[in-house]
């Protein structure tokens, strides 16, 4: 599955010269030096390729449960020089070279994974969902004012300039307050294989964890967590055929009531694993991009692929009376100001924000800079534990 968004980077890469960037860039003395636990797919695109872009930090180990794995990794992003192949996370928490990990095991083992980090005196950036659930968030918290150390869920949406603006346009109140907003996100036909991790409930598997942007993107454009009340109306899963309790798909709605005078925000997300075949025999193997619409009072947004707005976008803006506007936005933006470029990917305008929060050690308050706050993550925590609640299904990892 990663390998479209590997795909997708390396054409952006390619068409802005991105190479050419890394094979010159000097690292700073005193880079963070960052560790990473696993061996995941993930890895390259979320991870060692913005590292590689990024003077202030450097990748010094990577512990997978087989040494071998991690040793692989490293030889084939030539990470050598640097970098140490280790056996065991454990390893990795223990290095004292290490300044801050990167979390990207399964959903079901990030609580645990985090807190054993935030003990050895580790930053931390998570992989979303950062928990299986609420409560494992909220002893994140603990720990991380206990140690003084920083856990930040890789929400890397949030960091593009891109979805900036569109929180700046609806928080303008140029067209009055939200009223309801929908998003969406699926997975191809077929892409995953019947034991992935995301299908797998000892792991935290399911859609609605897998899928968590649908839910934080409706939080985040429709209040400001944690201080609004969200109330879950409705919640429909698609159940996978090995497993009863894996929500393959979700459909669901719910309504945020903000403090102060704003209308509630009524909202809906859909989030599909495995997007069901087209008239049941013609299997859909042509990415939908995720999507996501406000509606304000005088107008509405339509916003195409907020996930990693880099790989291409569009915010639309209609008018009641039929004008539309449209933007996009690559660079700049009105959280970044002139700080990025314009061929980052979400992905490294996380890690920007992600180091100097380590450095300045602290990551909610930095001036100028986005950070998805952990009380925050623990509210889009809540609205999930409460959809599987209110679809019968066991809130993960209880
Ligand atoms: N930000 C983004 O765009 C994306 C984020 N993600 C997130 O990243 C994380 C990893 O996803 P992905 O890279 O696709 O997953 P992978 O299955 O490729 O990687 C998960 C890693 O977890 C480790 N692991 C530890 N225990 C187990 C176990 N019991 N079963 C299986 N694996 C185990 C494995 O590590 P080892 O190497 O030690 O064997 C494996 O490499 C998830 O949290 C996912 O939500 C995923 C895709 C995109
Ligand atoms: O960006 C993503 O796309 C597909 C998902 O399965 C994955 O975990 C997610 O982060």
């Amino acid at each position: 599955m990663s390998w479209i968004g590997q795909a997708m980077l390396g054409f952006n890469n390619w068409y802005h010269g991105v190479n050419k960037i890394k094979a010159t860039l000097k690292k700073e003395p005193n880079a963070l030096r960052i560790g990473i636990l696993s061996a995941a797919a993930i890895n390259y695109t979320a991870f060692i390729d913005p590292v590689s872009t990024h003077p202030g930090a450097i990748i010094v180990a990577i512990g997978a449960r087989d040494k071998s794995k991690a040793q692989a990794q490293i030889d084939s992003n030539n990470l050598g020089a640097t970098c140490k192949a280790y056996g065991s996370y454990d390893e990795v928490l223990n290095d004292q070279n290490v300044d801050a990990v990167y979390i990207p095991l399964p959903n079901g083992l990030h609580a645990e994974w985090t807190i054993k980090a935030l003990k050895k005196g580790k930053h931390v950036l998570v992989e979303k969902a950062i928990t299986s659930n609420a409560a494992e968030c909220r002893e994140i918290q603990k720990v991380s004012s206990e140690t003084g150390k920083l856990a930040l869920e890789a929400f890397h949406y949030r960091f593009h300039p891109a979805v900036h603006r569109v929180k700046e346009i609806v928080e303008s109140g140029t067209y009055g307050a939200p009223t309801a907003i929908f998003t969406r996100m699926s997975v191809l036909s077929d892409a995953l294989p019947q034991n992935d991790i995301r299908f797998q409930y000892g792991l935290g598997g399911g859609a609605c964890l897998d899928l968590s942007y649908v839910f934080s993107a409706a939080c985040y454009f429709g209040t400001s967590l944690p201080d609004s009340e969200i109330t879950v109306q409705t919640a429909t899963p698609r159940i996978h055929k090995l497993d009863r309790k894996i929500d393959e798909a979700i459909d669901a709605t719910f309504t945020i009531d903000s403090p102060g005078s704003k209308p509630p925000v009524k909202c809906h997300v859909s989030a599909d694993l495995n997007v069901p075949y087209l008239w049941g025999f013609i299997p859909r193997y042509l990415p939908e991009m995720p999507f996501l619409s406000i509606d304000l009072q005088t107008a509405r947004i339509e916003f195409k692929n907020f996930v990693i707005p880099t790989f291409g976008h569009s915010i639309v803006i209609t008018e009641k009376d039929g004008r539309k506007t449209t933007e996009k936005v690559y660079v700049d933006g009105p959280v970044w100001g002139k700080r990025g470029e314009v061929w980052w990917s979400s992905y490294r305008f996380q890690l920007e924000a992600f180091v100097e929060g380590c450095r300045k050690g602290k990551g909610e308050g930095l001036e100028g800079m986005p950070w998805v706050g952990l009380r925050e993550s623990e509210g889009v925590m809540g609205v999930i534990d409460s959809v599987y609640e209110r679809m019968g299904l066991p809130v993960r990892g209880l």
